[in-house]
């Protein structure tokens, strides 16, 4: 029986050490289920160890992370999380089409699973727009296209749970937005969860719900209106800022 909470995840006292350091510590927090949560903090703040350790990739995580109701890491959960790295494996001297093709074979293999894994392709290049650049190889696209591909291929299993890994790093503010309208879409048409992380302050008012971090803990988990209103200024940013100043005010006062 899956204990399922409302909540796509849920952390408590989530500690990860990487090499000599221990680079999240003691983070408790929750991930509302079909809605879009960004998780910002600067570089080095520990997102990305800290969606490794929620796609179930991450060694020496200790402290309590349930995802989907289920263990981080559970088998059962690698269908239904759809994962994107920083560093996404796209086959640049392949077509967007080939790409999926390959991936898709990988997730359902087998000849009984053609024509399933054909609709999951042809579905997934159109969910992300990409119908006219099927025939493209992958390396002729722009960086928007080729992010777009990524995501594609997350979105073949139909996850429950998606994590991008700074899915809009290098893109022009155009791209930017389209891709966050994509990221709505997905999560108001199906109900998927989203937790996307980005360095980019300004992307904090195109999310649901917010986790601020800094320095591997949780400055914040809130709504970016709360959290406007909370710290009393007109952005998200400022209300960050706010909070990096009493959290140092507060590390000085202990020293
Ligand atoms: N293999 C490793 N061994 C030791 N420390 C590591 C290792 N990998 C990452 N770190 C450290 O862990 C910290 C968190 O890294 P992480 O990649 O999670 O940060 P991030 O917030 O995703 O950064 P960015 O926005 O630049 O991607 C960093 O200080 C990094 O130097």
């Amino acid at each position: 029986m899956v204990n399922f909470t409302g909540h796509a995840v849920e952390a408590q006292d989530l500690t990860v050490v990487r090499g000599p350091r221990t680079v999240l510590r003691g983070l408790d927090f929750s991930v509302p289920t079909g809605r879009t949560t960004g998780l910002l903090g600067p570089s080095g703040c520990g997102k990305s160890t800290l969606m490794r350790a929620i796609a179930g990739t991450q060694a020496k995580v200790t402290g309590t992370l349930h995802v989907l109701g289920r263990p981080a890491g559970h088998p059962t959960l690698r269908a239904r999380i759809g994962y994107v790295t920083q560093a996404p494996s796209v086959y640049d001297d392949l077509t967007v089409r080939q790409n999926l093709d390959y991936f898709a074979a990988v997730l359902l293999p087998g000849r009984h699973h053609r024509d399933t894994r054909a609709e999951a392709v042809t579905r997934a290049i159109t969910d992300v727009d990409l119908t006219p650049h099927a025939d493209a190889l992958a390396g002729n696209l722009s960086g928007g296209q080729r992010s777009r591909v990524s995501l594609a291929v997350a979105l073949l299993g139909t996850p429950d749970l998606l994590v991008l890994d700074e899915p809009t790093v290098g893109l022009d503010p155009v791209l930017r937005r389209d891709l966050w309208d994509l990221f709505h879409h997905i999560a108001a048409d199906r109900g998927t969860t989203i937790l996307v992380s980005s360095h980019v302050m300004d992307e904090a008012e195109r999310c649901d719900r917010l986790l601020l971090m800094r320095d591997g803990r949780i400055l914040a988990d809130d709504t970016p209106e709360a959290l406007r209103r909370r710290n009393d200024t007109p952005t998200v940013e400022e209300a960050f800022l706010r909070l990096v100043d009493a959290a140092n005010a507060l590390q000085e006062g202990r020293r």
